[in-house]
């Protein structure tokens, strides 16, 4: 099973790329949907809600009004911080349940308005983001879907930045031409993608290795960064030291193999073993005709290898 993390900001078009996938065999797992389920009339996360902001937050029938609560909730920060608080735990656990009941060939599609804020793009194969500008999104919200302005607004100014959510983006979906174009995007995602990516997951092997040198990529160290950061959620206290090394770790280098090349350090062999396990659990596995403890990612698009190495 693969664990693929779909994020975007409000009213960016995550819909149309969740359907595109879902109709494909996505295990979908919506946020937004378990955001629902987990406030629901008779749940202690619905009562934690009317403690924290009052009977007014209550439909007549019990259930919880939203539009009322959203007023309340995204007039501060501070309403923002108790909604979440009593929130995203629920979710989380609910999340944690689903996420176990997935098939053993499963595309895990994790739907996720709040990733980036939630910094939880380390602990995904594959983080996709659909953007569209913030300008364009309100407009949407606004005349399309009869969105009260300023609570669009609200939510918008509540998550992350583009800035931020491109810094985690393995995949950037640009949602500024038509939904059907959005969805191509996403099919042939999918197809080039996904789908490769999780056979070789499930067969064990990594994702072939490019071989020729080409120009120097600007986005190598920020690729570097997030392999980093996932070998971190993969490896945690396993690992002492965790570092993107090789020609694309260097900005002079005019060109080089296209391979995010990583080095894990360990205190003794018994860590080095317990890292190759976690490794290869992680989309990781060993790489054929290399030397033991040296790994490569089961990922096509972003080439990756990792040597695990023994402190001295
Ligand atoms: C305040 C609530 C009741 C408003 O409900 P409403 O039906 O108007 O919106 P809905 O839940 O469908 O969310 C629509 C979008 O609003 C944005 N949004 C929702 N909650 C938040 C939040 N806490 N911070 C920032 N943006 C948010 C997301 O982009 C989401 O996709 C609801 O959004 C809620 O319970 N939010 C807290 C849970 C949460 O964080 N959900 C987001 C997914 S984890
Ligand atoms: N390329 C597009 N052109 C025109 N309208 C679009 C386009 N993509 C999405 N929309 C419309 O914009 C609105 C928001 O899109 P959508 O619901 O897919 O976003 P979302 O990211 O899933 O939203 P949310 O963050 O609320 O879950 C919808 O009304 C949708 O029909």
């Amino acid at each position: 099973m693969i664990r693929v993390g779909l994020t975007g900001g409000i009213g960016a078009g995550k819909s149309t790329v969740a359907k595109t996938f879902i109709e494909r065999g996505a295990y979908h797992v919506d946020a937004d949907r378990i955001a629902r389920e987990v406030v629901e009339p008779g749940t202690p996360g619905l009562a934690a809600l009317v403690e924290a902001f009052g009977p007014e937050i209550l439909a007549a029938d019990g259930s919880l009004d939203r539009p009322a609560l959203a007023a309340r909730a995204f007039a501060d920060p501070e309403g923002i911080q108790t909604l979440n608080g009593i929130t995203h735990p629920l979710i989380g656990a609910r999340t944690q349940e689903l996420n176990e009941a997935a098939p053993a060939d499963a595309v895990i599609l994790h739907d996720v308005p709040l990733l980036v804020e939630g910094h939880m793009a380390p602990f995904y194969d594959a983080v996709i983001v659909v953007h569209t500008d913030a300008d364009v999104r309100l407009d949407r919200l606004v005349n399309l879907r009869g969105m009260d302005a300023a609570d669009a607004r609200a939510r918008i100014e509540a998550q992350a930045t583009d800035e931020q959510r491109r810094a985690v983006a393995d995949i950037w979906l640009d949602n500024s031409g038509s939904p059907d174009e959005l969805a191509a995007q996403a099919r042939r995602v999918w197809t080039d993608r996904l789908i490769p990516l999780r056979d070789n997951q499930l067969a064990g092997v990594p994702a072939e290795l490019p071989t020729e040198p080409v120009p120097a990529d600007p986005q190598w160290p920020a690729v570097g960064t997030r392999v980093v950061n996932r070998l971190w959620a993969l490896l945690g206290g396993t690992a002492t030291a965790i570092e993107h090394v090789g020609p694309t770790s260097d900005p002079t280098v005019p060109a080089a193999v296209g391979v995010i090349d990583a080095r894990v350090t360990v205190a003794d062999a018994a860590a080095a073993d317990r890292a190759a396990e976690l490794l290869s659990a992680g989309g990781f596995p060993p790489l054929p005709g290399a030397e033991p403890r040296v790994h490569a990612t089961v990922d096509p698009g972003r080439p990756a290898r990792v040597r695990i190495v023994v402190a001295d």
